[in-house]
């Protein structure tokens, strides 16, 4: 059911952490409940309880929930009140009796409410638990007065089978529209603001096709490796891990036709069309790269993290080219790229323009205008202006929309405190919806399957860690048609 999950005072909501005692639940699931916590945007009678095998005394629990999250000394209190809510229940994601007993516990805890008693379960799971893990809660802890909601971590699946099936065994359980599938990039602002930008704006709105605009470019830049996360990541690869969701999100939100209105559904019917129109990818599209050590030697190479096989050929680094055959986007290349280990931290979309027709100004560049996601967050549009003073050339400069210095006392919400809220208030707009997922899953599985093939798969190149990318991508882009202007960068105001 959507809407709300609490819109009376005597109602109670208990959110589960599965996984309690992993990284995601540390790192970014307890932090965000405590930002929602401390802004009073969680709902009234809220209990927070973490579920995982591992046997943690409840302080010693609290304490790791707390090391986590940055609190000032004005939110001392606050989080003490916060951690006071959060309980700790160890038990095992395939077995009857353990979820029996979290039932119990999250029932004593609902016991003394007076309205209905409503849960939210976070799945901060690996995916080999995925299933077991939602039958075990429907059976036994599923709210039976009261609105349940499930939340799934990605990966959803490796291709489009094993997707299907996944889809298939969490609809056994499970009403669509109690799983929230959780893409944390639609919880970025700056992805939230995408939009804003394309449809409040009527300039933007009428450039905004084939006709205006050259290609498009979303990149995802890690300066960090696997770090030991080498045996999950040679699995899945970077295709799976960023371009398959978080960059193709992205793509279909800067792509879709304006939605009839806001709600979830008009939304999401938009974005399949797009990834619908979508031609499934092959090896000719793609530029595949793995990183080896740095050149100073200091930072191990991919093939070093032990989790890792010494023969892997796993891609660490991909850029693919799409295309989407429909009347505003035929021709259009969209060129998504994202790697680890390389010489920054950077997501941003890209959009080139045409060239000016019958251009009297050779000297400058197209236009470009520029939504940086993370971090820095900002929107600017490189643009001609002459050159200031006596010479009347043609300069490339800025309009320039950085969020630090127009917004210095904002506070932009973390991505999982904006979309466990959305959870919280029913709204899947930012969630991705099953044909979604089928529709995603079918541009990239031939691909996968080729890379993957037997007998050799496709060779990544080799890029230093620490690189700015890897040797071939300027070649890469170039053959579908971005220009480089190499004379010019923007950066971030220093406030
Ligand atoms: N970490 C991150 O930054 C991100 C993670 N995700 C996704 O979120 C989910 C959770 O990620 P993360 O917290 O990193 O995962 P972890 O590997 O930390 O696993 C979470 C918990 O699951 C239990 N667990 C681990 N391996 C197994 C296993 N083989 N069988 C049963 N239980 C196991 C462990 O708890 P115990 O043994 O105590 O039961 C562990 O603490 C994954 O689906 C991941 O893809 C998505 C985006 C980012
Ligand atoms: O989903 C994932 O995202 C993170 C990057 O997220 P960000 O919010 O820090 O940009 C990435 O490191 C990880 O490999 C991937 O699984």
């Amino acid at each position: 059911m959507g809407g709300p999950l609490s819109p009376n005072e005597k109602d109670s909501t208990v959110v589960v952490v599965l996984g309690a005692s992993g990284d995601l639940a540390f790192k970014k699931t307890y932090p965000a409940l405590f930002g929602l916590y401390k802004n009073s945007f969680l709902p009234p009678n809220i209990s927070i309880v973490g579920y995982a095998r591992s046997s943690i005394e409840l302080a010693d629990f609290r304490k790791r929930v707390s090391s986590r999250i940055k609190a000032t000394d004005q939110e001392k209190s606050l989080l003490e009140e916060f951690l006071a809510k959060c309980t700790y229940v160890s038990g095992k994601y395939d077995d009857a009796e353990s979820f029996k007993q979290l039932n119990t516990a999250v029932d004593k805890i609902q016991s003394t409410t007076l309205g209905r008693k409503h849960r939210v379960f976070y799945m901060a799971l690996p995916p080999s638990v995925f299933i077991p893990a939602s039958q075990g809660l429907k059976q036994h802890v599923y709210a039976h007065d009261g609105n349940n909601r499930l939340i799934v971590e990605k990966p959803f699946g490796k291709d489009s089978e094993s997707s299907r099936e996944l889809a298939t065994r969490l609809a056994e359980n499970w009403k669509e529209d109690e799983i929230y599938r959780i893409d944390h990039y639609l919880g970025k602002e700056m992805v939230k603001n995408l939009m804003i930008l394309r449809f409040a704006n009527v300039f933007f709105g009428a450039i905004w096709n084939r006709q205006y605009i050259h290609n498009v470019q979303i990149t995802f830049k890690e300066p960090i490796g696997t770090e030991g996360r080498g045996g999950y990541f040679d699995e899945f690869g970077i295709i799976r891990d960023i371009m398959q969701n978080h960059l193709l999100q992205i793509l279909t939100i800067v792509a879709m036709e304006k939605p009839v209105t806001l709600d979830a559904e008009d939304v999401r019917n938009e974005k399949v069309k797009v990834l619908r129109a979508i031609k499934p990818l092959t090896a000719s599209d793609v530029l595949l790269a793995q990183y080896g050590r740095s050149k100073d030697g200091k930072e191990e190479g991919y093939l070093d993290d032990k989790g890792v096989p010494k023969d892997s050929v796993t891609p660490t680094y991909a850029a693919a080219a799409f295309y989407i055959k429909n009347e505003r986007w035929d021709g259009v290349p969209f060129i998504l790229k994202c790697g680890k280990a390389l010489d920054q931290q950077k997501t941003e979309i890209r959009i080139q323009f045409q060239d000016v027709p019958g251009n009297i100004y050779p000297s400058v560049m197209r236009n470009e205008l520029v939504v940086r996601v993370q971090p820095e967050e900002a929107v600017y549009m490189k643009f001609a202006n002459k050159q200031p003073g006596l010479s009347s050339t043609a300069v490339t400069s800025e309009l320039d929309l950085s969020y630090a210095r127009r917004y210095k006392d904002v506070k932009i919400p973390d991505a999982y405190e904006s979309l466990i809220l959305d959870v919280l208030n029913g709204d899947k707009a930012n969630f991705v919806r099953d044909d979604e997922l089928e529709a995603a899953w079918k541009i990239f599985t031939p691909l996968l399957h080729e890379i993957e093939g037997k007998g050799g798969a496709i060779k990544p190149e080799i890029y230093a860690f620490g690189q700015r990318a890897p040797d071939g991508l300027d070649a890469f882009v170039a053959k579908h048609g971005f220009r480089r202007d190499a004379s010019y960068a923007w950066s971030p105001p220093k406030i």
